[in-house]
């Protein structure tokens, strides 16, 4: 017997809640494809724990990044990463929304009404939303409130994936694959690009079939892989693969993941490489993601409940350590900002 029950789950349209301020949502949409294009000549930075696992926590940390954002405003449009579902490798907890009780009960049905509550209060402290959009089925439970979406190396291959980033009003990153390589990225950006059919369940929960324009934002993430890829020369490679690929040089770059082989303590030591590349003049270096929490390293989820503070899943950077890689971020960008000056002028929304 492998079907073993079934539950029922609440549509997004019973979970829809008031309070999304959808025209700031779009500004903050428009930004951050500003950046991407370098209409906008400054530096995306996506930080924020790996995994939000405690809302309270999280939003505590939502507040002090909203306020110390709006120091490095000139130089950096900073998205708080808001991750709610995880892809694992193998086996593990799969965010809070697919198990809010943190136990494997897998209460999805109370994950989904707590993660869109989580959303909501995050974007009210005005900082725009990052997502990984792990389970195409939940995108439309929170789609609206995001600003900045990925698809992360586990499911770059996916044409469901590649089919929803299509259809996602947001600017998309497609991650370079687990082992390191960038071809399956470059052809999720360009599938995400075209228009595609596919079905899908519509804010009332019904079957719809939809139809999408091709997303014009999608862009390539570099993670790192078997080795790292943020260094100048592994760069240089990654411009000329969307070059014969023919799409333009946008990038973003994690200091996380492949690029620290999962330890924090190399997050600070990729953010200065990339800190002295863009200080040289590549403009191409679009954005950096930083996965940062209030406290420093990383728990595991055991009997003992877990602190509020310190990451359940990838090891993240304390909050004290943080705030001085946005600040080396912020220098390096305003030295390329004022050596590379745009001919329209930095946009801002
Ligand atoms: O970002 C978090 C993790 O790197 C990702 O979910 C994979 O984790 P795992 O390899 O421990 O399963
Ligand atoms: C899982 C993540 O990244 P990746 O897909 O690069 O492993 C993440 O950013 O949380």
């Amino acid at each position: 017997m492998r079907m073993l029950d079934q539950d029922t789950l609440p549509s997004p349209a019973d979970i829809a809640t008031k309070g999304v301020g959808s025209a700031e949502i779009a500004r903050h949409r428009e930004t951050v494809a500003n950046v991407l294009a370098r209409r906008d000549s400054r530096l995306l930075v996506v930080v924020g724990p790996c995994s939000v696992h405690d809302p309270g926590g999280a939003l505590e940390y939502a507040h002090r990044l909203a306020e110390v954002s709006r120091r490095f405003a000139d130089d950096l449009v900073v998205v708080l990463r808001a991750y709610l579902e995880k892809p694992r490798t193998i086996a593990g907890w799969t965010g809070l929304v697919p198990d809010p009780t943190l136990d494997g009960k897998g209460d999805l049905a109370s994950g989904v009404r707590i993660g869109r509550r989580f959303l909501v209060d995050a974007a009210a402290t005005g900082l725009p939303l990052a997502y990984e959009f792990v389970d195409p089925f939940l995108a439309p439970y929170f789609a609206d409130t995001i600003s900045w979406g990925a698809i992360g190396a586990r499911t770059v291959a996916s044409q469901p994936h590649r089919q929803l980033a299509s259809w996602l009003p947001m600017p998309m990153g497609m991650k370079n694959c687990v082992s390191g390589g960038l071809d399956t990225a470059v052809a999720a950006i360009r599938a995400a690009g075209l228009p595609h059919v596919f079905p899908a369940a519509a804010a009332d929960g019904r079957p719809r079939i939809l139809r999408s324009a091709g997303n014009p934002d999608a862009h390539l993430v570099l993670r790192g892989g078997r080795k790292p890829n943020h260094h100048a020369h592994a760069v240089a490679d990654a411009l000329d693969a969307l070059t014969a690929a023919g799409l333009p040089h946008r990038l973003v770059v994690d200091a996380s993941h492949g690029n620290s082989g999962k330890d924090h303590n190399r997050q600070p030591v990729v953010v200065a490489d990339l800190a002295d590349q863009i200080s040289a003049g590549n403009d191409a270096l679009a954005g950096v993601m930083i996965e940062s929490y209030l406290a420093d390293g990383r728990q595991d989820v055991g009997s003992t409940p877990p602190r509020r503070d310190l990451s359940i899943t990838d090891a993240c950077l304390s909050w004290e350590r943080t705030v001085p890689l946005l600040e080396s971020l912020a220098c390096a960008n305003a030295v390329r900002r004022i050596s590379t000056p745009r001919t329209a002028g930095a946009l801002r929304n």
